[in-house]
């Protein structure tokens, strides 16, 4: 049985705006996701912000209804079964919520023990596998309010994990998070995978996702633009190598004039500082195209050149690229079915089963 099915998945948001003259805006978050998910698998949701990334965890782990489509979790029917679902599943958001801080970890997982209704014999026993699991033992009696960013999150997945979920979703888990912590963070959900525990993740940073994901899905304008396992993904892009050159002061108008150069594939720049770090994606063996590059973004003062093979990251930017590309807005989307019991979210922002 698999873990995940989610069949044409869609969600539409309904709101009102204006006070004088309330005007329903409708916004088409998610517009016919499918996808499956193994048990055990580390499955990763890969997007934009505002891709739809969340709204299709919501879904499918009962917060919203679908407007349309279903979504099962092993065989329970998300809307007609949520309960089933609920046993079955944990949720960890990145972020702040969700934890009383002034109570230690120990307490907090007591608390929400009882609250997920696991077993009072099995308690005592469960938070200190869960305390050993996610690298807390030690630090368990100490306040909440005075843990770093790291370890409230891997808090937060210990608490996520009281009633042994089948499945963990994980929405941005790392955010906010220094590298060091990060690093633990990624061993702490590989170890849950390989436990097997099936984890659906969505992370903004390509590198977690490179590392712990047996497959990704990249979600672009609520709908899945590419699936596959890493190298996969990373494969769209083989044959290009990447040109980083580091500048000051790069504006549109250059970058412009680098994506017209012949053999130019793709170009992106990032602020890094008071720098910026221009991306060419370029055909393989390229070497001729340095100078024309350079010469395109004449005028800036330019630090370090350097030439790489394409990332993961790359390979996203390129996908999330010619998806934009791709959707012509003048062609309206298949008509999405709003009914009166699909606007309002479901209450519980908690998880209580
Ligand atoms: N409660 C809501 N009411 C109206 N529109 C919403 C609501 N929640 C989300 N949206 C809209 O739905 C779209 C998808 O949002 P969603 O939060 O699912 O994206 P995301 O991929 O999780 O983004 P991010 O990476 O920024 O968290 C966005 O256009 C967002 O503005």
């Amino acid at each position: 049985m698999l873990a995940i099915e989610a069949d044409a998945l869609r969600r539409t948001y309904t709101s009102r705006t204006g006070w004088l003259k309330p005007r329903r805006t409708e916004t088409e978050a998610v517009r016919g996701v499918t996808f499956e998910v193994a048990p055990g698998e580390l499955f990763g949701l890969l997007g934009p912000n505002g891709a739809g990334k969340t709204t299709t965890i919501k879904m499918l782990n009962t917060l919203l209804l679908p407007t349309s489509g279903t979504a099962r979790v092993f065989g329970h029917d998300v809307a007609r079964d949520p309960v089933a679902v609920r046993r079955r599943i944990g949720y960890v958001f990145g972020g702040d919520r969700g934890l009383y801080d002034r109570l230690s970890a120990l307490d907090n997982l007591r608390y929400f023990a009882e609250l997920y209704g696991v077993e009072a014999r099995d308690q005592k026993r469960r938070i200190a596998e869960l305390l050993d699991l996610v690298g807390l033992v030690g630090r368990e009696k100490e306040s909440v309010e005075g843990y770093s960013r790291g370890m409230r999150q891997r808090l937060h997945i210990a608490r996520g994990l009281l009633h042994r979920p089948d499945v963990l979703f994980l929405d941005e888990p790392s955010i906010g998070v220094d590298p060091v912590a990060a690093r633990d963070l990624r061993r702490t959900v590989a170890d849950l995978a390989a436990a097997g525990t099936t984890v659906l993740l969505t992370t903004h940073y390509m590198a977690e996702a490179d590392e712990l994901c047996g497959r990704i899905a990249v979600i672009a304008g609520g709908r899945i633009c590419a699936l596959g396992t890493p190298e996969s993904l990373k494969s769209r892009v083989r044959g290009r190598d990447v040109l980083e050159i580091e500048a000051y002061g790069v504006d549109e108008e250059r970058l412009d004039r680098v994506r017209r150069l012949p053999g130019v594939r793709g170009v992106s720049a990032e602020d890094r500082g008071a720098l910026q770090v221009v991306t060419v994606q370029t055909g393989r063996g390229s070497a001729e195209l340095h100078g024309p590059v350079l010469a395109a973004l004449d005028g800036l003062r330019i630090g370090r050149v350097t030439s790489r093979e394409p990332s993961l990251e790359d390979a996203y930017i390129t996908i999330v690229e010619e998806a934009a590309g791709a959707a012509d807005p003048s062609v309206e989307p298949a008509e999405a079915e709003v009914s009166a019991d699909t606007e309002k979210p479901a209450e519980a922002e908690e998880l209580a089963v």
